[in-house]
């Protein structure tokens, strides 16, 4: 059972999200209407740089959807092979140390990246501590995304993963082992699959994400054979080009269009044909297609119809396009002999990944990194598991079988043109052989991952979010500013997030580095995070201390953490000050319901973070105790409350739902959209919306 925490709560325990003990799902919140995810900061950037860039298929039973399959996949999670296979094929300059014990539940992995050594000593102390495993990567970046901006130079800083993904409360936790000054630019991320949002598929490139029209395109090249006719690219809506294949997907241009088919849109183009517009009718398509189709059970043609007929939230159909592709990685990854290899698309030379720097190695990583994600299994409602999500496992199971009976067949024809070409080498001449097929229970365990890890990526102008009031301050601010209505706490409020937000965020990725998925949601986080086309760029926001925890925030940083400034003289003398005061404990608290309960509709789990567990206690009756035992609160009192609760990245001007950026984020804006009022930002980190610069 769920350890639901009220949030009046004088104990804020969390659940234990990750962990795999507990037992039914929640029947809580069945009525939860599933709006896009906002776990990246808000900010897109365009243009900040060009560097950077066995079952065949019959009916399925999910009711078979067993804890004992379920637990063995779990178990696999506490190796992360793929970090360690990764970083085993980089340089010289790297060095990584393994260490798994026969049990499989304690692991060591620490990589060095760059020609410093590592310190493990602080390291050694919080394992030994806290008795967990460990992981870790030195990054040393040089890699400033602007070219000119010495404040993003990446700082040589350790990072490491400790605890138990089982561990109650909330699993993995990501520490510092060095002082982490503000504003390191830390990491940039690469997604293992990302798509474009439903909203936006004309208007950004599947590929690489960037805006159609943002740079010169041409016609693609084809290739397949089959589909050669029907994937001409045809020009579009905003100088994109769409494909004819299967007419729902656009790119910028020629390079990308034929980076994507390679990898990924040869083997889904058909199938989102399909999800899109309704299973063709055998007698209409060719021998491949006609297979698949014919193999595919009735609730597996049932899904894939309520699919079509706009049955799928938006969001759904997301993760749904987003797990596709993590399974053709997947069936590239494990073809005998790899597809990969035969077509000559190697993981040295990534075919549709263009940068991805410090510990990263260009392209995907292997699925076994997949399965190390937290799924939090227990925490989704019944309903939700029993309709959406099985939905969603027969229509990758569906999609397993199009890859064997329809895309092996003609990758193999085109694999025996490629090996005739060239000199046959020994076994090549064998037939592809497809890979284990995942069991429906993997694929449920699959789409859970997805819950908790996929990150959505917003374009850069999802801020300001004006409040829900009249007052002048706030009105101008929602003058200046896109105006997204976000009246959160009320359910017309999310309602109208979801809504809103399906205009802003341009992209779904489901990120399978550690660097991105281990970190843990904080209401008072010390990292900023961005999206930037395909990545994400991670920035400290604060001086990180060793041995301190590393947190992003999930939410954005607009309503939820907004909370008033203190009653001013003026204000007192108008209102009274002790009903300002009552007036703006009563916000705040309101602030924290609401964070909690987005948190927990949206992302599953009792938010345990510092200042939840601070607040919690503030706002129950035993509030006098909250300070203690809350690092950063003991000195003046008023003060370090003031920054803790207003949250050091949210806009103090009265009215500016704004957060503050790094400069290069800031500078880019102002390149690109010269939005920035003219403000020089120099070295300070300054707000998106109004400019005000961090005190
Ligand atoms: C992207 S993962 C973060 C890494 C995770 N702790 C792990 O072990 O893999 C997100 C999951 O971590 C847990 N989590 C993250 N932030 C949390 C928080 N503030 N309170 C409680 N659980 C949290 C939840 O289970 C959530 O679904």
């Amino acid at each position: 059972m769920i350890l639901k925490t009220p949030p009046n709560s004088s104990v804020c325990t969390g659940s234990n999200q990750a962990g795999e003990s507990v037992s039914a799902v929640g029947q809580e919140n069945t009525t939860t209407i599933r709006v896009r995810k906002l776990a990246s900061t808000g900010a897109g950037i365009d243009e900040i740089d060009e560097q950077q860039d066995h079952n065949q298929g019959g009916d399925i039973s999910l009711n078979s959807y067993d804890a004992t399959a379920a637990a063995a996949d779990h178990g696999r999670q506490q190796r992360p092979m793929a970090l360690d296979q990764e970083n085993s094929n980089k340089s010289t300059t790297t060095t990584t140390t393994t260490t798994v014990r026969a049990s499989g539940s304690i692991h060591e992995h620490s990589s060095h990246i760059g020609n410093d050594s590592i310190s493990n000593g602080q390291a050694e102390r919080q394992k030994q501590a806290a008795g967990f495993s460990t992981s870790s990567t030195q990054v040393n970046d040089n890699n400033d995304y602007n070219n000119n901006n010495n404040n993003d130079e990446g700082l040589g800083c350790e990072v490491r993963m400790i605890g138990r993904l089982s561990t109650p409360d909330r699993g993995r936790i990501m520490v510092a082992q060095s002082m982490i000054p503000r504003g390191t630019f830390l990491y940039r991320l690469a997604a293992q699959a990302t798509v474009c949002d439903t909203d936006n598929r004309t208007r950004r490139c599947a590929s690489c994400l960037k805006q159609i029209g943002s740079h010169d395109h041409d016609m693609a090249v084809v290739k397949d054979e089959k589909v050669e006719a029907a994937r001409k690219m045809s020009g579009g809506g905003g100088g994109g080009h769409g494909c004819e294949g299967c007419g729902e997907i656009w790119y910028c241009d020629h390079a990308c269009a034929d980076r994507d088919w390679e990898v990924l849109h040869a083997a889904e183009c058909r199938f989102l044909k399909a999800l899109y517009q309704g299973l063709p009718s055998t007698t209409n398509t060719d021998e491949d297609e006609a297979a698949w189709i014919t193999s595919v059970g009735n609730p597996h043609r049932e899904a894939i119809t309520r699919f079509s007929q706009q049955g799928f939230e938006p969001y759904t159909q997301d993760y749904c396009r987003v797990l596709i592709r993590t399974l053709t990685h997947r069936f590239h990854e494990f073809t005998d002999p790899p597809l990969s290899i035969q077509l000559g698309v190697t993981p040295a030379d990534p075919p549709y990944l263009e940068s991805a720097d410090l510990d990263q190695s260009k392209g995907p990583l292997p699925y076994s990194a997949v399965e190390d994600l937290v799924m939090n299994r227990e925490s989704y409602p019944r309903g939700k598991v029993e309709g959406e999500f099985r939905d969603v496992v027969r229509i990758l199971d569906a999609f397993q079988t199009h890859l064997e009976v329809s895309y092996l067949p003609r990758m193999d024809r085109r694999r025996r043109q490629h090996i005739g070409a060239k000199a046959m080498t020994e076994g090549s001449g064998n037939a592809l052989k497809p890979p284990r097929r995942l069991l429906e229970t993997e694929l449920m365990n699959l789409v859970m991952r997805e819950e908790c890890n996929s990150f959505g990526m917003y374009e850069y102008p999802s801020f300001p979010l004006p409040p829900p009031t009249t007052s002048t301050t706030a009105a101008a601010a929602a003058a200046a500013a896109p105006v997204v209505a976000v009246a959160a706490g009320t359910d017309a409020g999310e309602k109208s997030e979801g809504k809103d937000n399906s205009k802003i965020c341009y992209a779904l990725g489901l990120f399978v580095r550690q660097h991105l998925y281990g970190f843990n949601h904080s209401c008072s986080p010390n990292l900023f995070h961005v999206a930037h086309n395909n990545q994400l760029l991670l920035y400290a926001a604060r001086d990180i201390q060793p041995g301190e925890e590393i947190n992003i925030t999930y939410l954005e940083f607009g309503p939820h953490y907004r909370i008033p400034p203190p009653p001013e003289a003026e204000a007192g003398a108008r209102k009274g000050v002790e009903e300002e005061e009552e007036e703006r404990r009563k916000k705040k608290k309101e602030a924290f319901q609401n964070r909690r309960r987005v948190l927990k509709s949206h992302f599953y789990f009792d938010c345990g973070c510092a200042r939840c567990t601070y607040e919690a206690t503030l706002y129950s009756s035993s509030g006098n105790n909250a300070k203690e035992g809350v690092k950063g609160l003991t000195g003046d009192e008023e003060e370090e409350e003031e920054r803790f609760l207003r949250e050091g990245l949210s806009c103090e001007r009265e009215g500016c739902f704004g957060f503050y950026a790094p400069p290069a984020v800031l500078r880019a804006r102002q390149d690109n959209k010269g939005s920035m009022n003219g403000s020089n930002v120099g070295g300070r980190w300054g707000c998106v919306a109004c400019s005000r610069l961090q005190s």
